[in-house]
């Protein structure tokens, strides 16, 4: 305990007019006190003016609900006359209103001045606290001492929403029915999904049609498949897998063939599958323009079956390249650091199985060892995806009534039936719906069935067609019909809790402020539409597009309301320009660079001392593609910040967008972000930066400014992705050299590791044969910025970002020959095993709790690691770890 009792203060009353230790506690709002005291079997109710008393007047609710936990007798009066509920309804403690109700108090107890806690709540004005009243079952006719109902006292202080809601309840005599509709049931709300991604053609649309068919259409669908592939010449089988890892070469390519119609958007449909029961079933076009969108829909969750589609018809190595492409990128929206029962199950598909030369077994399965090979081959490239199934289904996506699509049911209804008896499902229970409501991942619990659930269910088909032609409500509008159309007691967390439950079922989809009620419309309808080909063909060039712009190229419904859906979707952005709202939209900017923005001439920046600087940020090596669906999403962001946080004078800042590119100025301050490819075909995010004589500090802030917002951006969309920074030799920079050095983390870190001094460090640049010291790559040269500055090594490795912990963990969570895995690193780091072992954590990963605990500097780790010859886990870790932070930042 931090604070000591106060002097002179007993456990027990001494006479009527003192207060005990507990009171005093409660009136100093010291909870640890309470709970100290509560724990040491003091008496709970002692005194004319009881402790839960106390702690309601002065609304210390935690401690309220720590003494009602504790037994605390909560049907007494005050020394006022009033029961903890009065005090309760008059203050408007919700929370505490609904404790008491659930803990079976009286809400029928007149206070001395003969007001019901309904009468008290409604002239207050607090219509939560009137619905969990009424939910709670009280009498909404009961009349105070004047002969005066509850709706009349509220109308009486100008509450009319309370009178308005008591006077519906009474008329329409379904109180009852409300109040039973909210409780939750035995039932779990459970629908499991299944989510398909994979490159244009693979078959995801057939493996759909074929899981909903049934035997006649799959014998007539047979027969299309053929002829629709007639063309197609087979693969050799056996074929041996050449892949050079460590290349960042890749030939993916995302183009549909013109030989079928590819799916639009994101198909999503509801299936009731014989054998499996209701499940959602989510198809993401191949098509590349829609991948910026698409972390909006692949959220972490126990109940989903994700199947990574590839074709047998393809090379060994494309379909390696292509496996790995969709387990990275579904990786990447993920973050990295949920325990792994939190993620869903991960399935290879081989389709087109029937254009290879493998045979069938007597029992019809297909026996392909290439489909194999490329789940192995996937599995060693990456062996840090949670929940990765160790089968591939092989099949001809066109035959329903095969073998494969019965390996795929009976997964499906594994995965229902581990969800009702496992632990998300548990943990629902254990943590409570309104914890569950604050919760980040929220989502991926389910929860429980109640008839408010079924009710909006039925109700939701009638709302859509009401909004057809806009199925977009806000929040509150969604909340005002459902009370008014479905449950008038429901309270504003039922709603809350609700809506998470039809988000998780993929029933609507909210996001920000809106309520989407048909995904289905908003999959392919709209995203289908406006990020087609086509239709970005037609798109504006500058990506700029005004209200009645936007209304004369997406005429379906009204403007405003997709372009706040759009907006909220963090695909445009309203920016007010001389005076005229604008939409800035950078999937759609296709304008050229221009020449001469970064001008090798400007007289401001070519004097000795001007100052240059640079990063390059890479994904990891094996990792490829993954920055075009988030640089839009960076220019977004960017043109937020420069409204929002850059600089309070607006004309001190300036930002140019194009394709895949941006100028950002700050007064003299200039710097270009820019996606772009190196000789090896890797992609990375260039931010150059320069100023003027004398500018270093600013310089340097400038530049953590943008990095802040590109991280951020990159969190946003993938908070999973493993992010490499390189830093650009600022001496290339300043003399324009087409292709300036780029210093590798690794090479920065492990220099850094051997320097005596990291301030006299100093690099080597092989292009351009000359030293750069440390103070010049990362301070612009000024070593007072050193004072602000902790260097990566000497940072603890719970700063780790999370992606490199989930890598470690695949590294060393397996058993090695030699005893080289988490075992050894942990005694090297003063840990013992037993110690980790036991370590209460909700990861299964012995490296992830070591990491967690393990009081060790991210030096000390990666020399534990040299140590031990993991230089596989060291290298990452090199690669990945910050080599700075920046202590304290500082506006521009
Ligand atoms: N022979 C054969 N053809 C298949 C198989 N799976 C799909 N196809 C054919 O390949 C073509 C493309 O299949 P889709 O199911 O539309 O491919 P998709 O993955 O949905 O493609 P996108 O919608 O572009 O993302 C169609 O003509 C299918 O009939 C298969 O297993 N064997």
């Amino acid at each position: 305990m931090d604070t000591p009792l106060s002097r002179g203060c007993s456990y027990s009353p001494t006479d009527s007019f003192e207060y005990t230790a507990l009171q005093f506690a409660v009136r100093r709002g010291s909870a640890e006190q309470v709970k100290y005291l509560i724990d040491s079997g003091t008496e709970l109710d002692t005194g004319p003016d009881p402790a839960l008393h106390l702690a309601l007047r002065k609304r210390h609710c935690a401690i309220a609900q720590l003494l009602l936990q504790a037994g605390c007798d909560f049907e007494i009066k005050d020394s006022h006359g009033d029961y903890p509920i009065h005090i309760a309804c008059t203050l408007g403690l919700l929370e505490i209103v609904r404790t008491l109700c659930s803990l079976g108090c009286s809400v029928e107890v007149p206070t001395a001045k003969g007001l019901f806690p309904l009468h008290l709540a409604a002239k207050n004005g607090h219509i939560s606290v009137v619905r969990c009243l009424c939910a709670a079952g009280c009498n909404i006719d009961a009349r105070n001492f004047d002969n005066i109902r509850a709706d009349i006292t509220a109308l009486k202080y100008g509450h009319n929403d309370i009178a308005e809601l008591l006077d519906r309840l009474r008329a329409t005599g379904q109180r009852d029915v409300f109040a039973r509709q909210l409780v939750p049931t035995s039932r779990p709300a459970l629908r499991i999904s299944l989510r398909l991604l994979g490159h244009c053609g693979v078959g995801k649309t057939s493996v759909i049609k074929s899981l909903g068919a049934g035997l006649f259409s799959s014998l007539f669908k047979r027969s299309s498949s053929l002829q629709s592939n007639k063309s197609r010449p087979s693969s050799p089988i056996n074929t041996h897998i050449e892949m050079d890892v460590t290349s960042r070469q890749n030939s993916l390519s995302f183009e549909s063939s013109a030989n079928y119609q590819s799916t639009n958007g994101i198909h999503i449909q509801n299936m009731d599958i014989s054998g499996v029961g209701d499940i959602t079933v989510w198809e993401f076009s191949g098509q590349e323009s829609y991948f910026p969108v698409y972390h909006h829909f692949l959220w972490p969750s126990p109940y989903t079956m994700t199947a990574i589609l590839f074709s047998l018809d393809d090379s060994p190595s494309t379909q390696v390249q292509q496996v790995c492409y969709w387990l990275n990128f579904l990786l990447a929206r993920q973050p990295a650091d949920l325990p792994s029962a939190e993620y869903g199950k991960v399935l290879l598909i081989a389709t087109h199985v029937d254009l290879t030369r493998a045979v069938k077994t007597q029992h019809g399965e297909w026996i392909c060892p290439d489909a194999q090979k490329t789940l192995e081959t996937a599995r060693k490239l990456l062996p840090h995806v949670p929940n990765l199934m160790s089968t591939v289904i092989i099949m001809d996506s066109n035959v329903p009534a095969s073998f494969a699509f019965k390996q795929l049911k009976s997964l499906l209804s594994g995965l229902r039936q581990d969800c009702i008896q496992d632990k998300g499902y548990v943990q629902y229970h254990k943590r409570g719906p309104y914890e569950l409501i604050t919760s980040q991942y929220s989502q991926q619990t389910v929860g429980t069935w109640t008839g408010l659930l079924e009710n909006t269910l039925n109700w939701l088909v009638t709302l859509q067609k009401e909004y057809e032609q806009f199925p977009v409500l806000t929040r509150s509008t969604f909340a005002e019909l459902l009370r008014n159309q479905i449950n008038l007691l429901a309270s504003d967390d039922h709603i809350q809790e609700l809506l998470l439950q039809l988000h998780s079922m993929g029933e609507v989809f909210c996001i920000q402020y809106l309520v989407v009620i048909s995904v289905p419309w908003l999959g392919s309808q709209l995203i289908g539409e406006l990020l087609s080909t086509q239709f970005l063909l037609h798109a504006r060039v500058t990506g700029v597009y005004t209200v009645e712009d936007f209304q004369a190229s997406y005429n379906q419904c009204d403007a405003l309301g997709v372009l706040d859906l759009l907006e909220a979707l963090s695909l445009c952005v309203q920016c007010d320009i001389e005076g005229e709202i604008e939409y800035e939209f950078p999937i759609y900017n296709h304008t050229e660079t221009i020449e001469g923005l970064w001008h090798a001439g400007d007289p401001r920046y070519c004097i000795d001392s001007a100052c240059y600087g640079g990063v390059r940020l890479y994904t990891s090596p094996g990792i490829c593609h993954l920055f075009n669906s988030i640089f839009p999403h960076i220019q977004v962001d960017l043109r937020k910040a420069v409204m929002f946080n850059y600089s309070i004078n607006d004309s001190d800042t300036d930002l140019y967008q194009w394709h895949l590119g941006s100028k950002l100025c700050n007064l003299d301050l200039e710097s270009l972000i820019t996606l772009e490819e190196d000789e090896r075909a890797a992609q990375f995010i260039e931010v150059k930066l320069r100023g003027p004589n004398e500018t270093a500090k600013s310089c340097f802030y400038f530049l953590e400014q943008i990095m802040l917002t590109l991280s951020q951006s990159i969190y946003r969309v993938c908070p999973g992705l493993l992010v490499e920074k390189h830093i650009l030799s600022p001496y290339e920079l300043k003399v324009h050299s087409l292709n300036p050095f780029c210093y590798e983390p690794q090479y920065i870190t492990s220099a850094m590791l051997e320097a005596e001094s990291t301030l006299d460090l100093t690099l080597f640049n092989q292009n351009a044969n000359i030293l750069e010291t440390i103070v010049q790559l990362i301070m612009f040269g000024d070593v007072e910025l050193a004072s602000n500055i902790q260097w990566g090594c000497a940072l603890k490795i719970q700063d780790l970002p999370a992606p490199v912990k989930l890598k470690l963990c695949g590294l060393l969570d397996p058993p090695e020959a030699h005893g080289r895995d988490w075992c050894l690193l942990a005694l090297r780091l003063g840990l013992c095993q037993e110690k980790i072992a036991a370590l209460d954590s909700q990861h299964s990963s012995h490296t992830m709790r070591m990491l967690t605990t393990a009081d060790c500097s991210i030096g000390a780790l990666i020399s534990s690691l040299h140590e031990l010859d993991r230089l596989d886990a060291a290298e990452v870790v090199l690669r990945s770890a910050p080599v700075f932070k920046v202590l304290e930042h500082v506006n521009v």
